[in-house]
């Protein structure tokens, strides 16, 4: 029997989609699976067996780099977290929030700032310049910016995030126009992927990369399947490293402490305060939380 091994791009009613070599196949999975409660994700590289007859069979699924539950999503090498300058304004809380996320799974954060063309982004990029965190300006308006987004897409597996409105169908669609996706007022009344669960689907690009249709799923989703626990935060804070070990205490939150080093930098605009204070909130909402409880 000849065997493979492919990319996941879609899983639906039992059935997975496996790009191998140039073609998708239609793909069964094995029962295995089922009995060890695992579920084969989109993003997962697997290996199929091709009967002479019948379905080729998903038979194994490669160890993985990360897996998100909403969405289902297996490998993301980057999440695009959008945030709009205005019409909704921005919420740096919940974009900070998705960036930790991100950095916690070893995925690449890339915060894209849209709608670029109804106000000026100039703080809300240096936010995010400042902080390391790669940011693109654009707008799916006008179109602006657009490309710049396409090529970090390149050989990589990527989403898109963000809270309701910012314009990740907007977008999307503008990168990738198969996707048709509803925006605006009419994703509204189709009140899209409140009461589904829906799979996700990746989207090859001309560039290798893959891009996954998540507008189904909000920013919420992501935020309540995934916790970052209190003493993990600072280290998804990229522009935190340099200070960390210059702390006084070595058990420093970075909340308050005398002699914090982090603290010390936010006072002499080494980092922004915007994302210190995120640090903070977040951290005073986590800190009761035990590893265990998550389990
Ligand atoms: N002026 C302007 N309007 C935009 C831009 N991007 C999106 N919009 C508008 O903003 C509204 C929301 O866009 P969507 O793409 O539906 O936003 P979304 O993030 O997918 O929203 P949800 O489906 O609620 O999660 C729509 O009316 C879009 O036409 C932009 O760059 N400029
Ligand atoms: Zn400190």
């Amino acid at each position: 029997m000849k065997e493979t091994t492919g990319l996941i791009v879609k899983g639906i009613g039992g059935f997975y989609y496996v790009k191998a070599a140039d073609s998708v196949l239609e793909c069964r999975a094995r029962g295995i699976f089922r009995k060890n409660k695992q579920t084969p994700l989109a993003g997962d590289q697997v290996k199929v067996s091709l009967p002479e007859t019948g379905m080729p069979m998903v038979d194994e699924i490669l160890p993985r780099r990360n897996s998100l539950i909403r969405p289902p999503i297996a490998n993301l090498d980057r999440l695009f977290i959008v945030v709009s300058v205005c019409d909704p304004g921005p919420n740096t809380l919940v974009v900070d929030k998705l960036i930790s996320i991100a950095e916690h799974k070893e995925i690449e954060p890339v915060v894209i700032v849209n709608k670029t063309d109804l106000a000026d982004p100039t703080e809300l990029l240096d936010i995010y310049r400042r902080a390391g965190i790669p940011v693109c300006r654009v707008s799916a308006g006008t179109g602006e910016g657009i490309e710049q987004v396409r090529d970090l897409l390149t050989n990589r597996i990527c989403a898109f995030t963000g809270n309701s409105g910012v314009g990740k169908s907007s977008l999307l669609n503008r990168l990738d126009p198969r996707l048709g996706l509803a925006t605006g007022d009419i994703s509204k009344k189709l009140g899209r992927g409140r009461h589904t669960t829906r799979q996700v689907e990746l989207y090859e690009q001309e560039n290798g990369g893959y891009l996954a249709d998540t507008p189904g799923f909000s920013s919420l989703d992501l935020e309540r399947c995934e916790t970052v626990l209190a003493g993990e935060l600072a280290g998804c804070f990229r522009e935190f490293a340099p200070f960390v070990t210059d702390c006084k205490f070595t058990s420093c939150s970075h909340t308050g402490e005398k002699g914090c080093a982090v603290k010390a930098a936010v006072d002499e605009g080494k980092i922004h305060p915007s994302r210190y204070r995120s640090y903070v909130e977040l951290y005073n909402a986590v800190k009761n939380i035990k590893e265990w409880e998550l389990k």
